[in-house]
């Protein structure tokens, strides 16, 4: 404004000499002052207020720039976070993909079994739907991989068009008959240590079978009896990893803890697995064969759950069994076999000083849930959740819980969790103890992938733990990524799977026990 004023006043002194010029009234003195006049005005107070003006004006600026600046630092950093989180999430989604396409491409694909195999000539499962089934799908060298076995018998490679058909029942063929059963069992267990040593006994004079276990049972086993010593096992783990290609079919004794470590055991394909309940709860073991009976030895008493079971005369350690299991094995080694089909997640820490050393930790498959909780802590947790890069929300309580369907009958239940059909491809989102009124569990799609990630200002430490073992630390910065793992754990059934389900719901949870109300009483008219 000031500025403008100065120019109308020059305009108004302009005029004022011309209209002098005019009347021809010119006066050099005259206008010399004036001059002098408006360069003292221009000069004197005005351009001071310019200055003044001017310096507020520079400071102000300097000010809004510092503030830009800083805006534009903590944007860059932000988006380079970004940036490395989105590469992470490519990376991984580019290694799901590269282990499906290998699975695929090596003959592992619908229509191109062919029922050889390397270090085993027994052929593999084949996979078939109950109401057409069709000798053509098949799951390759025991990898089953979860997209083809959705499948309803149909051969078309192009997975979209395809996929939508979901089949009700799964169930897998024997292309030849299978030759090496892995027997897994519970540790510390008498009874299971019993019907073992009898199962293998079984498996191999009957069913001429190779038979592997784990090293300590090879020992117990040739501790009671150098019959034993056909019994094949593993030196050290790497072999652990080549069982896949050796086993057609896997037998566990125990309980779901058992079957969750048999699972473990596979990274990648899974062979079949044939759950035997010796456990107490067994929602995930349909093949019962216990009741309790008192086994005496020379040196104690054992009370041990088993049904069928009776000891034979004069031997009190030699049990013979009503050969229930040896009809439930007899069956799946005919085939076909009914199967559960079990989702797994695939989990990975990423360490926050770790950014690009991607591949430093290695990945960890679970088939019930991953948990991170407080652990010994304490504040409460405070963990940043994402789904594909979507802020979902901040747990602040004693943890979440990320379940696979198979595990929402699990921790999950106990947190507040839905049960889920585990045929029902998800990932539950189940919070554990939140602190807030309104946290309901959800229940995500199995295409996503999750993000859980302590945050800076976390007061605390988190814990991770896989299917309720191998506890890790995530310090504030460090992320857990889950997403849906390319291999499910194929389980046998007794029945099928909704029948098996709900009756482990039923004999398990005790689920909807009701007494049912009597007639006898008030009724609508
Ligand atoms: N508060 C809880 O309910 C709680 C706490 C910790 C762990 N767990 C569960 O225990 C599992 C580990 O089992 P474990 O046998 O090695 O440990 P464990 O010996 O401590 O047994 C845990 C119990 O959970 C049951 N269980 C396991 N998987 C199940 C499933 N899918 N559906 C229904 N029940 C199931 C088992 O039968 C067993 O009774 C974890 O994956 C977790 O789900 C539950
Ligand atoms: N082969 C194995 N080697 C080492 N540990 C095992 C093995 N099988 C099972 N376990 C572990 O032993 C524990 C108990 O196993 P499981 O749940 O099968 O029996 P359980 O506790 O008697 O069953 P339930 O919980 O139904 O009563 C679990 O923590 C499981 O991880």
């Amino acid at each position: 404004m000031d500025c403008m004023c100065c120019v109308e006043f020059l305009k108004e002194e302009g005029n004022a000499s011309v209209s002098q010029q005019e009347n021809g009234f010119v006066d050099s003195l005259s206008i010399l002052n004036s001059e002098k006049a408006v360069q003292e005005i221009i000069q004197q107070p005005l351009i001071q207020g310019i200055e003044d003006n001017l310096i507020e004006f520079s400071e102000a600026m300097r000010t809004v720039a510092k503030a830009l600046r800083r805006a534009a630092e903590g944007k860059a950093s932000a988006q380079a976070e970004a940036a490395e989180w989105k590469r992470k999430y490519e990376l991984e989604r580019a290694r799901n993909l590269q282990l499906e396409h290998k699975v695929l491409s090596s003959g592992e694909s619908i229509g191109e079994c062919n029922g050889e195999r390397t270090g085993n000539s027994a052929d593999e499962p084949v996979l078939s739907n109950q109401t057409h089934e069709q000798s053509d799908v098949c799951c390759g060298k025991n990898g089953i991989c979860s997209h083809e076995v959705l499948r309803d018998g149909d051969t078309d490679s192009n997975f979209d068009v395809v996929q939508n058909k979901v089949m009700r029942k799964i169930s897998l063929k024997w292309q030849t008959r299978p030759q090496t059963v892995l027997i897994l069992t519970k540790p510390n267990s008498a009874s299971v240590r019993v019907l073992c040593a009898e199962m293998v006994r079984w498996l191999k004079e009957k069913k001429k079978l190779n038979i592997v276990v784990e090293p300590r049972v090879r020992v117990e086993l040739l501790t009671d009896s150098s019959y034993y010593s056909f019994v094949q096992t593993w030196q050290d783990d790497k072999e652990i990893l080549l069982l896949h290609m050796k086993v057609d079919l896997v037998i566990t004794l125990g309980g779901d803890g058992t079957v969750l470590w048999a699972a473990s055991m596979f990274k990648g394909p899974v062979p079949p697995i044939v759950p035997f309940s010796l456990g107490s709860l067994g929602f995930m073991t349909p093949f019962r064969i216990l009741t309790s009976v008192t086994i005496e030895t020379p040196t104690c008493t054992h009370l041990v759950a088993f049904d069928n079971f009776s000891r034979s005369k004069g031997d009190p350690q030699h049990y013979s069994d009503s050969e229930h299991y040896r009809e439930y094995l007899d069956s799946i080694l005919r085939g076909p076999i009914s199967i559960t089909l079990r989702h797994r997640l695939l989990c990975h820490v990423i360490r926050e000083e770790a950014k690009n050393e991607y591949e430093a930790e290695e990945s960890i498959i679970v088939l019930n849930e991953v948990t991170i909780d407080r652990g010994i802590s304490s504040f409460l947790t405070n963990l940043e959740c994402y789904c594909d890069n979507s802020f979902v929300t901040c747990v602040q309580g004693d943890g979440l819980i990320l379940s696979t369907t198979s595990g929402s009958t699990a921790y999950s239940l106990a947190a507040g969790g839905s049960m889920v059909h585990p045929q029902v491809p998800g990932i539950l989102f189940t919070p554990i103890c939140p602190h807030s009124l309104s946290f309901r569990p959800l229940i995500l799609p199995e295409h996503v992938t999750l993000r859980v990630q302590v945050p800076f200002n976390s007061r605390s430490h988190a814990w991770a733990s896989f299917d309720g073992k191998d506890r890790k630390r995530l310090a504030p910065g460090d992320a857990l990524v889950c997403s849906m793992a390319p291999w499910p754990v194929p389980t046998a059934c007794q029945v099928n799977s909704t029948s098996d389900f709900l009756r482990s719901i039923h004999d398990g949870l005790h689920w909807n026990l009701r007494k049912i109300q009597s007639f006898d009483g008030p009724r609508d008219p």
